[in-house]
C-alpha cells in the first residue's frame, strides 16, 4: 500500500507548556480521507504543524510521499495543500491579486483551475478579502490551496463554522480530489457528521496521545454501543470492552464487535455508534 503520509512514534513537547505530544503514529494511504478529530487542545494542530516542518519536533519519523521533508524542501511543499482555520492572506488582496501572489510561489498553480474553483464557489475576483465573510475566506483558501495540484491536502478546521449548505458543497470537493488515486487528505475536524460523510479512516487523540485509528466503515458498522443495567455490565468481561460511560439510569459500553457481542451477551441491547459518541467515550469514559 503506497502512503502519502506515515507517521511513527511522532513526540513533542512545548518548552513553556505542560503539553506533551506522546509517541503519536498512524498513517494515510494514497487515494483515502483520514479524518483527525480529538478535544480542544488535545493535539491535532501541534500534529500538523509537525508534519508542516513548522515547529521543532523531539523525536519519530514523518514521511510524506516516502520522504522526511527538511527546511530546504521545497519540492514537497509543492505537493502539498495547506488550509488553516485562521486562513491568513492579506486582507487587501482580492482573489485575483493573491492568484498572482500564489502564481509566483508555486510552479504548478494552474490559473485556470483557481477560476473554475473560484467560480463554483461564487467568489468575486476583485472584492478585497477583508470584506470576504469567513465562508467565502475558507472557500478561497481551499482554492487557492487546490489550484497548485498538491497531492496531499491538509487541512486543520477548514469547515468550522460554516454552514451545512457551504460545508456540504466544500465536502463534495474534497472527494473529487481523492477520486484520483493520488491524492490524500488529513482533516482536523470537530465537526464529527462531516467525517462520517466523507472519511476513509479517523484517528481519535487524547491528551497528546494517538488512542485509536480505525476504518471509519468499521467504526460505524462493526463498532457499537451497548446500554447496559448494573447488573448486565457486571457480566462484561473487561476484554470485551473498549470503554464505558456510567450514567444515570445505564452504562453506556464501546464494543468493537457489534454482532460478537450481541451472540455472547443475547440479552443486552448494542446501538450502532456514531464519530462522536465513541469520542466522548475515549474521552470521557472508563477503561
Ligand atoms: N506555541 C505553543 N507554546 C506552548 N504551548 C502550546 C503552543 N501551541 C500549542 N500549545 C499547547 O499545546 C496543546 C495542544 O494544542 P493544539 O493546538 O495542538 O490542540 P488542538 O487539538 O489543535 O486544539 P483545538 O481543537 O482547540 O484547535 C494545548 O494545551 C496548547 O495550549
Amino acid at each position: 500500500m503506497n502512503l502519502s503520509l506515515e507517521i511513527t512514534g511522532l513526540t513533542k513537547a512545548y518548552t513553556d507548556s505542560d503539553f506533551v505530544l506522546d509517541d503519536v503514529s498512524f498513517s494515510i494511504p494514497n487515494g483515502t480521507i483520514m479524518g483527525f478529530v480529538g478535544e480542544n487542545g488535545a493535539g491535532k494542530t501541534t500534529t500538523i504543524k509537525s508534519i508542516l516542518n513548522t515547529v521543532h519536533i523531539d523525536s519519530g519519523t514523518i514521511r510524506i510521499f516516502g520522504r522526511v521533508m527538511t527546511d530546504i524542501d521545497t519540492a514537497i511543499r509543492e505537493d502539498i495543500g495547506v488550509v488553516l482555520d485562521t486562513a491568513n492572506f492579506s486582507a487587501v488582496l482580492t482573489p485575483g491579486k493573491l492568484a498572482k501572489v500564489m502564481c509566483g510561489i508555486y510552479k504548478q498553480w494552474d490559473q485556470e483551475f483557481y477560476l473554475k474553483l473560484t467560480a463554483k464557489f461564487g467568489l468575486p475576483m476583485d472584492r478585497k478579502i477583508k470584506e470576504f465573510s469567513r465562508g467565502m475566506t475558507m472557500k478561497l483558501a481551499i482554492a487557492a490551496a487546490l489550484s497548485h495540484h498538491p497531492r496531499l491536502l491538509i487541512l486543520d478546521e477548514a469547515t468550522s463554522g460554516l454552514d451545512p449548505v457551504t460545508r456540504e458543497e466544500i465536502l463534495e470537493v474534497f472527494l473529487e480530489f481523492v477520486e484520483d488515486e493520488r491524492h490524500s487528505i488529513l482533516m482536523s475536524s470537530h465537526i464529527t457528521s462531516d467525517l462520517e460523510k466523507i472519511a476513509d479512516y479517523i484517528t481519535f487523540i487524547h491528551q497528546g496521545k494517538n488512542i485509536l485509528t480505525a476504518k471509519k466503515d468499521e467504526l460505524i458498522y462493526d463498532y457499537g454501543v451497548a446500554r447496559c443495567k448494573s447488573d448486565q455490565f457486571k457480566i462484561i468481561a473487561e476484554g470485551d470492552r473498549l470503554a464505558y460511560r456510567v450514567k444515570e439510569h445505564q452504562t453506556d459500553v464501546l464494543v468493537i464487535d457489534k454482532k460478537g457481542f450481541e451472540q455472547k451477551y443475547g440479552r443486552i441491547t448494542v446501538d450502532q455508534v456514531s464519530i462522536e459518541e465513541i469520542l466522548l467515550l475515549l474521552v470521557k469514559g472508563g477503561k
